[in-house]
C-alpha cells in the first residue's frame, strides 16, 4: 500500500509551519486526512498539534546542553539521532492508509540541504519501495520579498536547485508570502521572477539605486578591506551573473505563488502536490456518511 507525503523545505522564517498549517486546515475542510510530522526539533508552537514530533525523541534543548552544542550543530546532532532511530518514524507511519496526506515540516538551516547527506538518505528511507513506500514530494518554500534584492533571489534560487539535484523527488518550488509583494508590484513585473534568468539581474533595484547616486559599480575595484565593495561592487555583480547564468543554464527552477491568507492559493498547491505524487489515482471512491449526505 502506498503512501503519500510531502516533505516542506526551505531556508528560516520562509514561511513553512505557516504553509503546513494551511495545508491542514484545507484539507480538513474538504474532508481528507492529513498527518502532521514535526521533525524540527526547535520548534515550539503549532497552529495544528503534530501527529508526530521528532521532540518525542529528541529535543534540541537538551543537546544543546548535554552535549554543549550550539543550535545549528543541536540540530545535526538531532537528525543524526533519527537516522539512528528510524523505527520512531516507522512505528508511526507504517499503518497510515493511502487516504492520510503526511506533512513534513522541516528545519530551516540551510546546512541540512546542502553540506551534509542526511537528507538524502532521510527521504530514501521514505520512499524506499516495499518499506514505508511513501510517495513523496518536496515543496521548496522561498520568501517572496527575495525579489527585491536579486543576488538574495539567485541564492535563494540556488539552494532550491541545491535540494532538487540532492533529493531526486518529484519537486515543487514556491514563492510564499504573496500578501506581502500584492500592494508593493505589478502581477505584470512579477510574473518575470516566475522562471529565473539572467535579464533578472538587468534592473537590480540595488545597482539602479548606486547608479542614481554617481557610483560607478561596473568598475569599481575590490578593496577587501572595504566590506561594500565586497559585498555590493563589480565582483559581486560578476558573481551574481555567474549564479543566474548556472541557473539558467540548468533550468530546472520555476516558481509557483503562495499566499496562504488566500485559500484558493493553498488550494492551487495542493492541486500541484497532488499531482506530482498522483494521489488521486489511488483513492478509493468514499461513501458518504449520513450526515455528509444531508449537508449536501
Ligand atoms: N504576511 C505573511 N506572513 C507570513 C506568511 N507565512 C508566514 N508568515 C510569517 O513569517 C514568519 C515565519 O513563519 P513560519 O511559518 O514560522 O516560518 P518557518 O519557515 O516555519 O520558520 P522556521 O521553522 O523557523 O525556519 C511568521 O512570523 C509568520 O507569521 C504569509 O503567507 N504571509
Ligand atoms: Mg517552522
Amino acid at each position: 500500500m502506498s503512501k503519500y507525503g510531502v516533505m516542506v523545505m526551505g531556508p528560516a522564517g520562509a514561511g513553512k509551519s505557516t504553509f503546513c498549517a494551511s495545508l491542514i486546515t484545507h484539507l480538513q475542510l474538504n474532508r481528507r486526512s492529513a498527518f502532521y510530522v514535526n521533525l524540527d526539533p526547535a520548534a515550539e508552537t503549532f497552529e495544528h498539534a503534530p501527529d508526530l514530533d521528532i521532540k518525542d525523541l529528541i529535543s534540541l534543548e537538551d543537546v544543546m546542553e548535554e552535549m554543549h552544542l550550539g543550535p545549528n550543530g543541536g540540530l545535526i546532532y538531532c537528525f543524526e539521532f533519527l537516522m539512528e532511530n528510524l523505527d520512531f518514524l516507522t512505528e508511526a507511519l507504517d499503518s497510515l492508509t493511502e487516504e492520510y496526506l503526511i506533512i513534513f515540516d522541516m528545519p530551516g538551516q540551510i546546512e541540512l540541504y546542502t553540506h551534509i547527506p542526511i537528507l538524502p538518505t532521510l527521504v530514501r528511507f521514505l520512499t524506499q519501495p516495499g518499506a514505508l513506500d511513501i510517495r513523496l514530494c518536496a515543496a521548496y518554500l522561498l520568501e517572496a520579498t527575495f525579489v527585491v534584492d536579486r543576488a538574495k533571489y539567485f541564492a535563494g534560487t540556488l539552494s532550491a536547485m541545491s535540494a532538487m539535484v540532492l533529493l531526486e523527488v518529484p519537486h515543487i518550488n514556491i514563492l510564499s508570502k504573496m500578501d506581502l509583494v500584492k500592494g508593493q508590484m505589478r502581477k505584470k513585473d512579477f510574473k518575470r521572477f516566475i522562471t529565473p534568468d539572467t535579464t533578472l539581474l538587468d534592473d537590480d533595484p540595488v545597482d539602479i539605486a548606486r547608479r542614481k547616486a554617481g557610483e560607478n559599480i561596473d568598475n569599481q575595484s575590490l578593496d577587501v578591506q572595504d566590506k561594500d565593495a565586497l559585498m555590493s561592487g563589480a565582483t559581486f555583480k560578476r558573481l551574481n551573473t555567474a549564479v543566474a547564468q548556472l541557473i539558467e543554464s540548468f533550468s530546472m527552477v520555476s516558481y509557483l505563488k503562495l499566499d496562504c491568507t488566500d485559500e484558493d492559493s493553498v488550494q492551487a498547491i495542493l492541486s500541484y502536490i497532488d499531482d506530482c505524487i498522483q494521489y488521486h489515482e489511488a483513492q478509493e471512491p468514499r461513501e458518504l456518511a449520513d450526515e455528509e449526505v444531508e449537508e449536501e
